[in-house]
């Protein structure tokens, strides 16, 4: 593949987007390449692939450029031509023989950036790209599980479907999408993982809600609440409600499911989702107050708390947040956390279960939440199971679910 100008200078303003004007990656892209018709479809997957490789491994870019931080353009122009130097070795990928003779390279030395790049992989933070605190952080609380974690997060993800079966079945999508494309994945029985990655969401199956879009290791805490028909189920932290469409299915329209957010905007995609998916027996709710979580005490056969956290799990289908995660904010979110269980939990009728779940990899905002929860409530609440998917382990997102009930 050769280089061309306006692919280089369209990743360098897709990365000024990111870091500078602090933009959110998929978007930049997805912005990108919507507005600019021209490119063809291979100009498009090298923008687009080269933008995140160099989002995942920004401080190993800037530290084989030699550069602190990067402003200006003709920075992130430099750090897309190290990139590509780079590039072959980190990846083991093929991709040209020399850097184009260009002044915006002018100052680039490819010798010192191997001498750079082979210093680099002896220091994990530095070679696995993680800002330092978070190095600690994660050192800290995984130990020597954090070395394959990272490398594994550093992985871009494949895409994943979980078929709707209030619409279809497994062999129907299959054969829709060509059973050669797809394979199925062993203990999560509604997904199929695409051999090779291709954006779905135009397709019409997708249209039609023949399937959604979600990951292996998330398909796996729906179920986890052990569902029957007919039961009324709320899921508190619904957001855009990949989970409640999925709760939604497993009940086949039977009893209810209520979805809450505190997010106005997320319920209202949500609704739209449900309407794709034929889903009859959703309503939403938006929690304004406190107020409306006391009011649905004890109403519930199944409450699914799906946290927010830090994210730290599905890092490879998000690189960037990396650099956009703060320690205050880890901080905080673990109160936030504590406050949804000790307070939404009061929603499960005696006898009935809750699940707690996260994508994170950090124990802190997981097992030792649920550890303390089942500790200060010993009377009423028992800890029926807990289970964590890994990237490294199982090659899921890391998702972690807590099943308990209620009993007194
Ligand atoms: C991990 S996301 C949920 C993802 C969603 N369950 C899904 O499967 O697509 C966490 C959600 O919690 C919501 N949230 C944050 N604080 C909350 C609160 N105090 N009460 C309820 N939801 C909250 C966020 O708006 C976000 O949508």
């Amino acid at each position: 593949m050769k280089l061309h100008k306006g692919l280089v200078a369209a990743i360098a303003d897709a990365l000024r987007d990111i870091f500078v004007k602090n933009r959110q990656a998929d978007r930049v892209v997805e912005q990108l390449l919507k507005s600019n018709k021209k490119w063809g479809a291979r100009d498009r997957a090298f923008i687009a692939e080269n933008t995140y490789e160099i989002v995942r491994w920004w401080r190993l870019v800037k530290y084989c450029a030699e550069m602190k931080s990067a402003s200006e353009t003709e920075e992130f122009w430099r750090l897309v031509g190290v990139w590509q130097i780079i590039k072959p070795q980190h990846l083991q990928k093929v991709h040209f023989e020399t850097l184009p003779d260009w002044a915006e390279f002018a100052e680039i030395d490819p010798i010192s950036i191997e001498t750079r790049y082979a210093e680099a992989l002896q220091t994990r933070k530095i070679a696995q790209s993680v800002p330092d605190w978070l190095d600690e952080v994660c050192e800290q609380e995984l130990g020597k599980k954090w070395d394959l974690e990272i490398a594994a997060l550093n992985v871009p993800a494949p895409v994943v479907l979980r078929v709707n079966t209030l619409k279809t079945s497994l062999e129907e999508v299959k054969t829709i999408l060509g059973a050669d494309l797809v394979s199925e994945v062993a203990g999560v029985p509604d997904a199929l993982v695409l051999n090779k990655r291709q954006s779905m969401q135009q397709s019409e199956a997708f249209k039609s809600g023949l399937f959604e879009i979600q990951d292996a290791g998330s398909q796996l805490i729906a179920p986890y609440l052990d569902i029957s028909s007919g039961m009324s189920v709320i899921d508190a932290c619904a957001g855009a409600g990949g989970k409640s469409l999925h709760i939604a299915s497993l009940l086949q329209n039977s009893g209810s499911v209520l979805a809450m957010d505190i997010e106005p905007f997320k319920l209202e995609e949500l609704k739209k989702r449900a309407q794709r998916n034929g889903v009859t027996n959703l309503e939403t709710m938006l929690i304004e107050s406190e107020d409306i979580i006391h009011s649905l005490s004890q109403t519930a056969d199944r409450l699914l708390l799906d946290v927010p956290c830090s994210g730290l799990g599905v890092l490879r289908r998000n690189p960037d947040s990396k650099w956009k995660l703060k320690p205050e904010f880890l901080e905080n979110i673990r109160q936030v956390q504590w406050t949804i269980l000790s307070t939404y939990s009061d929603m499960v009728k005696t006898g009935g279960k809750m699940v707690y779940a996260t994508c994170s990899i950090l124990p802190s905002e997981s097992e030792e939440q649920v550890k303390r929860f089942t500790k200060s409530r010993k009377k009423q609440w028992k800890l029926v199971a807990e289970h964590r998917t890994s990237v490294a382990k199982d090659g899921f997102d890391g998702f972690y679910m807590a099943l308990l009930e209620r009993v007194g």
